[in-house]
Parts: structure tokens; C-alpha cells; sequence
């Protein structure tokens, strides 16, 4: 099938090209690939949103019946001790975080919006239809992608039903897969894309949704937390955003940079919650939801070239997330705004693709990631210097200090030995305030086809037991938020399992196995979570 434009993912980013583009152009053939079953099934995220970039796409979006209703009304830090917390003034807040204009939104019901606004200008949307192979034209240029096939079993051969992947070709492919998108990898090692730049930099995030009691329930406040239960050298944080219908939004991030093996990011999250802080806030509400998913983190150091022959990079897929906003829905939305504009100059007056860099670094978006830069590697020192120091650079500086901070390891890099590190006792789950694994995959409604081929793929398959077993006490097994690495002994033998069904998505193990040896491939078509308002 052949396009004017393809595009890859049916984020924020994605969805703002398919708009921005048929905005510039009714006539242009365009169609949006989406891997989940319906477009904001796997979108996970916070989410406060800022609206700068949405008041430039569709100006008149209150009059559209968008889901934006709840404006942020009231803010809160705290630093969190083991059991005392310390609430810090907001407008002693770096201005980057604070929220007052921001809103509190579903990102996955935006995008179901935005993919309406983009059907009715004439866009083609396929959910279902993981792009799972780059096509190359003879000169080395994108010439398009092919769907997944379906109906393949575990070992490779036809079943009945089975479909052959179709090939979408465009003059443009762009790839808006999110964090770690799996092409998105591909072209920056193909195309060379990250010489020059510093290691990109994540972490892993989880969002669960409660409904709680009326009286603990206050619409539109936005929490933020640093501190217990991480320790000085660990970088992470909590939100909690009070959202219509009595609902929260809880979660955690902490970056994958950790060093110690022994950790567990979900039962961190699953400890944050039983501080009085927070537990006096949910206690005697309901989990309705929960998922994971990761983040990009390294901000303009780590941002690869965004543009080749043949295609552009965007949105989280390239890096354009704003760490010290803790927001990527907006910059994501603009970097597809721009190559919406890039790829009219190109296809009308033949302009090459690489007008991109030129355009993203007269926008806004480049001067809020320069503003951002020094944030993230500055936690690299412990939480109190990278506080310290971040108030200086973005209160006093605004983010124009004379140099720039680099980040010097990929995350995979980071983890010791297991035999260097403190064990971590976590506390067994309640079932009220904190959970197990199996009963939170529960709710995100995953679900894979039996029988297909193991969408993650080892590129050794006895490095696990021979080697990262040994050294690194396998950290799978606590890393994946969704419990989908076990290592099982059988009569003294130990064999790693890989339950590839309640896989959710979130990509941490393609980046923190610490030899790089997992490859998170595309999965038969609507496969993965079936997130509601995430
Ligand atoms: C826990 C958490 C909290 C966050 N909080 C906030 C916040 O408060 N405010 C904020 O602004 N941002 C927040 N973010 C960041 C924000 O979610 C991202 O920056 C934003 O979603 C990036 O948009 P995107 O379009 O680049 O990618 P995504 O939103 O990840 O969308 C990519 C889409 O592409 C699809 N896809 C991927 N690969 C393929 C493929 N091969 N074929 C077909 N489809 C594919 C995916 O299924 C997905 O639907 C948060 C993120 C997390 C994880
Ligand atoms: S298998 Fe990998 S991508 Fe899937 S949920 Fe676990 S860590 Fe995330």
C-alpha cells in the first residue's frame, strides 16, 4: 500500500503529524500504524498536561468536547522521610515545576481524541498493526515498513488463519513509537544517529488509579514526593494527581540507573505507599488500575539526529521529554508538529529532510531542553547535591549556566556485582494498600495469542543461568514490573522462564539487562495491555 506519508505509533507525537499534516495539505495519503488494540491502550502516563503545544495545533480545543476539564488548582512537595514528611513551598519551586496553567488529564483518552480529530480530516488509522520490519529502498533511504504477520506459532510455522504482514510504503515514514522504540533503535544504529551525543538515559514509571473517599479527594491538586523510600544515590520521585470522579493518579519513577541489583522498582513503588504521607491519602479507596511503562530521560545530550533519508525520529522514540517538567506529552506533540511542517517543504519543494534540525532548533521545544539540560545529570551526585545544585541552576541561572553536564554511562552499565550490594527485605503485600505483581497485570487487561513466537528474544540464551544469574542475581526477575522473568530450579537446576503473555510493554528490560541481551521484538498485532484512562 502506498502513501505520501506513513507513520509509526499513535502517541501524542504521531497523532500531531497526522494533524498538523492533513492541516497543511488535505490531499496528502496518510496512515498511522497503532500496535495496541485501539489507539490509548498501551499510553501510559501521569499525566499533568500543558496545553502549549495542543493551543498551537487545534487553537479552538475547548469547543471540541476535548478530555482537558480538570486545571491543576492547588500544588504540594514533599520530602519524605521514613515516617515524617517535610512539605516544601511551591514558589520556592524552580518555575519549571510548577503547574498553575497545566491540567490533569487521561493521555490515553487524548489520544483517543486527537485520533478522532485526525480521522475526520481524512487520516487512515490501523490499530492492530504492529510495524514490525523497516523497509530500505537500493540507496540505503526508508522506503516504508511491513506489519507483523499473524497467525505464526511459537516455533515459526503457518497456523490456520495465518496473514502474511502487508508493506506500507511512504515518500516519508515517520517513527513515532515512544520510549525505546524497537525500529527507532534500529535506525539510530543503522543510521548512526547518536555520534557524538551522550549515552540516552531512562527510567521506569508506574501509575496506578484509586478511588478514594470524598473527604481525602481535593480535584485538580498535584503531588509531588522525593525522597523515602530511595536512598541518597538513587533518582526517582512520586505524583499524585487528584483527577475527576474521585480519582487519583499514583505513581513512581525511579531511574534506570540504579546501581544496586538487589533492588525491585515496583516494590519501591509498592513501599511509597504505605508512608503515612500517602497512605492516609488512599487509605479506604480502591485500586481500579495499574500499569508501567518506561520514560526517556536524557534530555538534549542523548537526542539523536531526528532525521534520515526517508524518515524522521520523534517524539519519545528520538528523546524529547523534558525531565525536570516530568513532561514529555507537549515537546512530543511539537516534534511532530515540526516534521508535519518538514515533510510539506520537502514533498512540495523537494527541500531535504534535514531542514528538521534547523526548524526544532528555532522552536520552543529546543529552548526548553536546553533550559532542562543540567537537571538529570546533576542527580547523578545524590539526591541533596542534585537538589542543590538544581536550584541554582534553574532558579538563579533559568538554565543558562555556562556549560553543560554530561552523562557518562548507559544504564545498563550501572549495575555492581550482587555480591557488592545490600539485599533489599521488602514487606510481603497486604492486598489493601500494596500488591503483588500477578494481581497488578490482572489490571491492565494484558493478553497475548497463545502460541506465537517469543517476543523477547535473548540473543544468547544461557547468558542468563552462566552468567547474569551469578553476578547480578539475575535482576529480571525484580526489574520487570509485570513479572514476566522468573528463574525456576528444578532438581537442582535452574532455568530461566520467560512469560512472555503478561509482558506490558514498558521496555525496561531491552535497556537495563545488563549485557544488552533481551530484544523487545513486536508481538502479533493488538497483544499487550488494554489500558482505560491511563
Ligand atoms: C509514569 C509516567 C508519567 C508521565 N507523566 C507525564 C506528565 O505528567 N506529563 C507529560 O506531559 N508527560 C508525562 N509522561 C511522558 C509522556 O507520557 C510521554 O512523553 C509521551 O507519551 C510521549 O509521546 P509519544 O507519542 O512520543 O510516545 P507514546 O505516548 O509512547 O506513544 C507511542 C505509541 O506508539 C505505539 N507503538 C510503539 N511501537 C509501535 C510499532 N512498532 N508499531 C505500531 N505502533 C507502535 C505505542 O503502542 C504507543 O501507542 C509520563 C510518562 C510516564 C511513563
Ligand atoms: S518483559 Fe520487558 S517489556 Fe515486558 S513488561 Fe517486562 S520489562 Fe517490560
Amino acid at each position: 500500500m502506498e502513501y505520501d506519508v506513513v507513520i509509526v505509533g499513535g502517541g501524542p507525537s504521531g497523532l500531531s503529524t497526522a494533524i498538523k499534516l492533513k492541516q497543511l495539505d488535505p490531499e496528502l495519503n496518510i496512515c498511522l500504524l497503532e500496535k495496541a488494540s485501539e489507539i490509548g491502550a498501551h499510553i501510559l502516563s501521569g499525566n499533568v498536561f500543558e496545553t502549549r503545544a495542543l493551543d498551537e495545533l487545534l487553537p479552538n480545543w475547548k469547543e471540541l468536547n476535548s478530555p482537558i476539564k480538570t486545571k491543576v488548582s492547588k500544588e504540594k512537595f514533599l520530602f519524605l522521610g521514613k515516617s515524617k514528611s517535610l512539605s516544601w513551598p511551591t514558589w520556592l519551586l524552580p518555575s519549571v515545576q510548577q503547574n498553575h496553567n497545566n491540567y490533569i488529564i487521561s493521555l490515553a483518552n487524548l489520544c483517543r481524541w486527537l485520533a478522532e480529530q485526525a480521522e475526520a480530516l481524512g487520516v487512515e488509522i490501523f490499530p492492530g498493526f504492529p510495524a514490525s520490519e523497516i523497509l530500505y529502498n537500493e540507496d540505503g533511504s526508508v522506503k516504508g515498513v511491513a506489519t507483523q504477520d499473524m497467525g505464526v506459532d511459537k516455533n515459526g510455522n503457518k497456523k490456520d488463519g495465518f496473514e502474511p504482514g502487508i508493506e506500507l510504503l511512504g515518500k516519508v515514514t515517520v517513527f513515532a513509537e515512544g520510549c525505546r522504540g524497537h525500529l527507532g533503535k534500529q535506525l539510530i544504529e543503522k543510521y548512526n544517529l547518536s555520534e557524538g551525543k551522550d549515552p540516552q538515559q531512562y527510567g521506569i514509571g508506574f501509575k496506578e488509579i484509586w478511588e478514594i473517599s470524598e473527604k481525602n479527594h481535593e480535584e485538580g491538586m498535584v503531588m509531588h514526593t522525593a525522597g523515602w523510600p530511595l536512598d541518597n544515590n538513587t533518582y526517582g520521585g512520586s505524583f499524585m494527581y487528584h483527577a475527576e470522579n474521585k480519582q487519583v493518579f499514583l505513581g513512581y519513577v525511579i531511574g534506570l540507573d540504579y546501581k544496586n541489583p538487589h533492588l525491585s522498582p515496583f516494590d519501591e513503588f509498592q513501599r511509597f505507599k504505605t508512608h503515612p504521607a500517602i497512605k492516609k491519602i488512599i487509605e479506604g479507596g480502591k485500586r481500579i488500575s495499574y500499569g508501567a511503562r518506561a520514560l526517556i530521560e536524557g534530555g538534549l545530550q542523548s537526542l539523536p539526529k531526528m532525521f534520515m533519508p526517508g524518515a524522521l525520529l520523534i517524539g519519545c522514540d528520538a528523546g524529547t521529554l523534558n525531565m525536570p517538567k516530568i513532561k514529555g506529552s507537549h515537546t512530543a506533540m511539537k516534534s511532530g508538529m515540526i516534521a508535519a511542517e518538514t515533510i510539506n517543504e520537502h514533498l512540495k519543494e523537494n527541500k531535504d529532510l534535514s531542514i528538521y534540525e534547523d526548524k526544532f532548533k528555532k522552536s520552543w521545544i529546543y529552548e526548553e531542553l536546553y533550559q532542562a539540560r543540567n537537571v538529570k545529570p546533576s542527580f547523578s551526585w545524590g539526591l541533596i547535591l542534585g537538589i542543590i545544585f538544581t536550584g541554582i541552576d534553574q532558579i538563579l541561572f533559568r538554565g543558562k549556566l555556562p556549560f553543560t553536564l554530561r552523562h557518562k554511562h548507559a544504564d545498563h552499565e550501572t549495575l555492581k556485582p550482587a555480591n557488592e550490594m545490600p539485599k533489599i527485605d521488602y514487606p510481603k503485600p497486604d492486598n489493601v494498600i500494596t500488591f503483588d505483581k500477578t494481581s497488578s497485570v490482572y489490571l491492565t487487561g494484558t493478553n497475548h495469542t497463545d502460541n506465537q513466537p517469543v517476543h523477547l528474544q535473548l540473543k544468547d540464551p544461557n547468558l542468563p543461568i552462566n552468567y547474569t544469574l551469578e553476578k547480578f542475581d539475575e535482576p529480571a526477575q525484580r526489574y520487570c514490573p509485570a513479572g514476566v522473568y522468573e528463574v525456576q530450579n528444578e532438581n537442582g537446576v535452574n532455568k530461566f522462564v520467560i512469560n512472555s503473555q503478561n509482558c506490558i510493554h514498558c521496555k525496561t528490560c531491552d535497556i537495563k539487562e545488563p549485557s544488552q541481551n533481551i530484544t523487545w521484538v513486536t508481538p502479533e498485532g493488538s497483544g499487550g495491555p488494554k489500558y482505560g484512562n491511563m
